[in-house]
C-alpha cells in the first residue's frame, strides 16, 4: 500500500494573500488540485491524505465542486506546526506500507521523481529527493562570514517517503525546532536517510515571487 501525505495546513504568511497559498489558481487551476494530480497521474491506485486547517475544509470541498475536481482522498486536520500537520495525517495510515509526505504546495514535483523516491523506499526505508546549490553559500558568524564549499550542502524537497511504521514511530518523539523535515524526525530516532536526485522545478510555492516563477513554469512546460 502506498500513501501520499499532502500538508497545506500552514498559514502562508509569507506569501501574504487572504486566499491561502494552496488555493491561488495557477495555470487556471488551484495549486493544490495540481499537486494531488501528480500522484494520482503516477498510481492511480495511491491512497491521498489531505492535511487541511479546519476552518478551509468547506471551502476546499466547494472548489472541488467548481473544478469538477474528484480525485479520491481523505481530509485531516492541520496543526500548530508543520510536524503536528504531518502526524494528525499519519494517524490515518495503516500499515505496513510507505508513506510519501509531501508539500501541498510543491506541484511541480517530477513524475519520475515521485516514482524514483517509493521505489527506493522499499528497499531503504527512508528516502528524499535533493538538489545541488548553484550559488556560492557562506556562513555568517559573530565575527563576519566565510564563504563554504557549496558541493557539502544539498537543498532538501519532498516527496519524503517513508516505510510508514518507521515514520510513525519518529512521529511519536515530542516536537523540537529543528524538525524542518520529515527526514529530521526519522533521524532523531537513529535511522539513516537516503538521498536521491530531486527536479529544480520542485519549487515550494512560499513567497509572491515564486508565484510568479510557478505561473512561469505552467506557461513554458507541461507538468
Ligand atoms: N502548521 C503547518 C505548517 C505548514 N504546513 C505545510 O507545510 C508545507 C511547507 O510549509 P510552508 O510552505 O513554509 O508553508 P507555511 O507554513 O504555510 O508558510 P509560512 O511559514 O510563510 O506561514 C506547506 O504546504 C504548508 O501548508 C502544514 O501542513 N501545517
Ligand atoms: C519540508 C521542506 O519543504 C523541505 O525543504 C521544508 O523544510 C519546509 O519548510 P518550512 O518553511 O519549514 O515549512
Amino acid at each position: 500500500m502506498e500513501y501520499a501525505l499532502i500538508v497545506a495546513g500552514g498559514k502562508g504568511l509569507r506569501m501574504g494573500t487572504d486566499l491561502p497559498k494552496q488555493f491561488l489558481p495557477i495555470g487556471g487551476k488551484p495549486v493544490l488540485m495540481r499537486t494531488l494530480e501528480a500522484f494520482y497521474a503516477c498510481n492511480a491506485e495511491i491512497q491521498i491524505i489531505l492535511v487541511l486547517p479546519h476552518s478551509q475544509q468547506d471551502y476546499w470541498r466547494q472548489l472541488c465542486k467548481e473544478y469538477c475536481f474528484s480525485l479520491p482522498h481523505v481530509i485531516a486536520d492541520g496543526g500548530e506546526t508543520r510536524f503536528h500537520s504531518v502526524k494528525n495525517g499519519l494517524a490515518l495510515v495503516k500499515t505496513p506500507a510507505l508513506v510519501g509526505v509531501h508539500d501541498g504546495v510543491r506541484p511541480f514535483v517530477a513524475r519520475e521523481v515521485i516514482t524514483r523516491c517509493y521505489d527506493l523506499a522499499a528497499e531503504k526505508k527512508a528516502v528524499i529527493p535533493v538538489i545541488g546549490v548553484v550559488e556560492t553559500v557562506r556562513r555568517i558568524g559573530g565575527e563576519g562570514s566565510v564563504t563554504v564549499g557549496r558541493d557539502d550542502y544539498r537543498l532538501v524537497q519532498t516527496p519524503q517517503v517513508f516505510d510508514a511504521e518507521l515514520l510513525k514511530a519518529a512521529y511519536e518523539q515530542p516536537y523540537m525546532p529543528h524538525f524542518t523535515d520529515d527526514a529530521s524526525v526519522v533521524e532523531a530516532l537513529g535511522a539513516s536517510v537516503f538521498l536521491t536526485q530531486g527536479n529544480r522545478e520542485n519549487i515550494k510555492i512560499t513567497t509572491p515571487f515564486d508565484l510568479k516563477i510557478a505561473t512561469a513554469l505552467i506557461d513554458s512546460c507541461s507538468i
